[in-house]
């Protein structure tokens, strides 16, 4: 099928969101400018030029067993309160698996697109698994330029049995490797905010667990579209592995060095570090105090690029609100308790608008 023959914007929307050629069979198609639905309104364009990079060093986690504890801790602490994000080395996933799934990632997506067509809402043979193309495509004016397959985790026999065979093994290793970061994270964010933690706590703030692979097809016209658009992630801490092509951008909350509020800046890929962000969950539960950060992915005309992240929420029937403790010192809460599910619905319903996803739970 040649590009001319999407001659209203309905067959273009079937063929790459219905029957599951994603951007990746538009860009097979041999595109050579971006179609309409994809031009983003000006003001949610990325210019490339202007943003500066992130320049605080990696946080290195094997610290955080040894006499600079308190030192790591309290630079977590920073970044989870100022930025919402920052990057980690030293993490304890090995640094050939982070090779081995962004390879996987791209084995998975240059698959034939009916291979992948097998893993659409609906055809999937588990709810578990779903593979799909921008984030709301029903509710988006604009698509986003990204193509993706999510994996949720209930148990090894279930990932094993459901999960794309291409690229099982080393998802779930990541997924397993990675766990354990993410709960000394935990450990060290929430003991900040009140004396004692308890492990079962730490459990129920990420008792859903779901890695995802995105795809991000060079582009030819990355100043008029995005690859994600603004948002915040809805759960607890967010793991990402991105490869060297850069394009990540996270909105700075509060003024930093030479950065002002309301600035973006990109997160500079750095060759074996993992990101790590807040949701939030981790806002809600801190009050305010953790900052769930808007970030947002800028397309690039050369080449293609992949990210891994993990996502750690709370389960469905989880109900989550700002910690007692905080509320307390605080005087006021600002959010509202809230059914994780009722959370979880909200944020798939809508499309991508900033941190408006927290409004579902504001007070
Ligand atoms: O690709 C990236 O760097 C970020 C992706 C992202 O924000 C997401 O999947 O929620
Ligand atoms: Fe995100």
């Amino acid at each position: 099928m040649a590009p001319s023959t999407f001659d209203d914007g309905n067959s273009l929307f079937n063929f790459v969101v219905r029957d599951g050629y994603g951007v990746k069979g538009l860009v097979d198609l041999g595109v050579s400018n971006v179609p309409e639905r994809y031009v983003q309104p000006p003001k949610e364009r990325i210019e490339k030029s202007s943003a500066k990079s992130l320049e605080a060093s990696p946080v290195d986690l094997s610290k955080l067993d040894g006499p600079d504890h308190d030192n790591v801790a309290a630079e977590i602490v920073r970044a989870a309160e100022s930025l919402g994000f920052f990057q980690v080395v030293n993490h304890g996933v090995p640094l050939e698996l982070l090779a081995s799934l962004k390879a996987a990632a791209f084995r998975f997506f240059e698959q034939k697109p009916e291979n992948k067509a097998l893993f659409r809402k609906g055809a999937s043979p588990s709810p578990n698994v779903k593979y799909g193309t921008s984030f709301a495509p029903e509710k988006e004016k604009a698509l986003e330029w990204k193509d993706y397959i999510s994996m949720v985790y209930t148990t090894d026999d279930d990932a094993l049995k459901f999960w794309p065979e291409i690229c099982k093994e080393v998802s779930l290793e990541y997924l397993k490797t990675s766990l354990d970061m993410v709960k000394r994270l935990l450990k060290v964010l929430i003991s900040n905010l009140k004396m004692t933690v308890e492990d079962s706590e730490i459990e129920a703030l990420i008792g859903l667990k779901m890695v995802n692979m995105n795809f991000y097809p060079a582009c030819p016209n990355p100043d008029l579209t995005v690859g994600v658009g603004r948002h915040s992630d809805m759960g607890t801490l967010t793991v990402l592995l991105q490869d060297g092509i850069g394009g990540l951008y996270v909105k700075v909350e509060e003024d930093m060095d030479a950065v002002k509020k309301g600035e973006w800046i990109e997160i500079p890929p750095i060759s074996g570090a993992l990101v790590i962000n807040v949701g939030d969950t981790l806002q809600i539960l801190s009050n305010g105090r953790y900052k769930s950060a808007e970030h947002r992915v800028r397309t690039t005309s050369t080449q293609s690029r992949v990210s891994i992240p993990i996502f750690t929420i709370p389960k469905p029937i989880q109900k989550i609100g700002p910690l007692p403790q905080v509320v307390q010192s605080d005087g006021v809460a600002h959010y509202r308790e809230v059914v994780f599910g009722d959370y979880m619905n909200n944020f798939f319903g809508n499309a991508h608008d900033g941190k408006k996803s927290l409004d579902f739970a504001k007070i």
